[in-house]
């Protein structure tokens, strides 16, 4: 079973204008909504992939109850904490030239109790081959030391942990040695304090320094410009497929979920990337966070191209 945790989900609202004038008005076209966040949107994808899988984190108000019957109505499982206060909205708009802004809410304000509340409930729900994907940002009241120590306790139920956060939430929780680490270019970046710019050469050998004896695979995403696999082993790089490009909202969250689907069916590496590579595009072919079907994603995985950096 795939457990995803998703301390501040959102409704994400998408929308298209031509032009996005910043201090003017807007007049927005072709508004949808999606019960989003990133655990949420790695769950959506597992089940349009056919796997099982449970949402857990917070859920407030109205908005968390449209994000928890949506979910339902996928027939995926749900067992979150309710807090007071309303989940948030995300609003991402689109330009004519598929420029995306992202205006993201805070969400709710979490208190201690039920921090310790979520804890408990997801150390319940680790069987030994769960495997639990962390993912997105805490809401207000959560320390940043929380995904540090939610993996050090799953990882004692025996579960196997995928982890894509960013900021300090990145930079304490790889130190509890995750599995998988899912962090962009620009995170990265930002946590070895380099240039935005960096280069596949650099990414790589800053990647390599964050695997360990429990860190397997370390996987830096760069959007159009495809993504590099580390492992002890190999290093690969996975072009980006071309795809006509309608959100690329959820493309990460669709990586993470190829990524963990691949590991709980035991592909090998390289079907691995290929099936993550072409559901993050899958993902971009759809609009807002829908994901892409099984037979899309069958169809595009043949098309991805990879490149051995480096062997062992
Ligand atoms: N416009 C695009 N066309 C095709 N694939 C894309 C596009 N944008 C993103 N992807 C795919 O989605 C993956 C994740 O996207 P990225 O933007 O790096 O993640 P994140 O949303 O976590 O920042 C990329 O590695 C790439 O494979
Ligand atoms: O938790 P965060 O970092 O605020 O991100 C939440 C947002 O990220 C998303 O999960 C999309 O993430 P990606 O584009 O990185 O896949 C949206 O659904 C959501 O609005």
């Amino acid at each position: 079973m795939i457990i995803t945790v998703t301390f501040n989900p959102a409704i994400d609202k998408t929308a298209e204008v031509e032009e996005l004038k910043v201090g003017g008005l807007n007049r927005l076209s072709n508004v949808m909504q999606d019960a989003g966040g990133k655990g949420v949107n790695v769950s959506k994808t597992i089940k349009a992939f056919g796997g099982e899988t449970l949402c857990t984190g917070f859920l407030a108000g109205s908005a968390g109850e449209y994000i928890d019957h949506t979910l339902k109505d996928l027939h995926i499982n749900t067992n979150f904490v309710w807090v007071e206060g309303m989940t948030r909205t995300n609003l991402k708009v689109l330009d004519k030239d598929m420029e995306l802004t992202e205006l993201n809410e805070a969400g709710p304000l979490i208190g201690e109790v039920e921090v310790e509340q979520l804890k408990q409930k997801i150390c319940e729900l680790c069987k030994n081959d769960s495997i639990v994907v962390l993912s997105g940002n805490v809401s207000k009241g959560v320390d940043t030391n929380i995904y540090y120590e939610l993996i050090n306790e799953i990882k004692k139920s025996g579960s196997r942990v995928v982890f894509d956060a960013d900021g300090e939430l990145f930079a304490k929780g790889i130190q509890a040695k995750p599995l998988v680490i899912k962090p962009n270019k620009y995170e990265l970046a930002t946590y070895f304090g380099v240039s935005q710019d960096v280069d596949n050469k650099e990414i790589i050998s800053l990647a390599k320094t964050l695997l360990n004896e429990d860190t397997k695979y370390v996987v830096v995403s760069m959007g159009k410009q495809g993504a590099i696999f580390i492992t002890q082993d190999q290093v690969i790089l996975a072009e980006a497929l071309k795809v006509e490009a309608h959100s690329s909202v959820g493309a990460g969250d669709a990586m993470v979920a190829g990524i963990t689907y691949a590991i709980e069916q035991g592909y090998s590496l390289e079907e691995m990337i290929r099936f993550a590579v072409a559901a993050s595009a899958g993902a971009v072919m759809t609009k807002g966070t829908q994901p892409a079907s099984m037979e899309v994603v069958k169809e595009l995985k043949n098309k991805v191209v990879l490149t051995t950096l480096e062997e062992n």
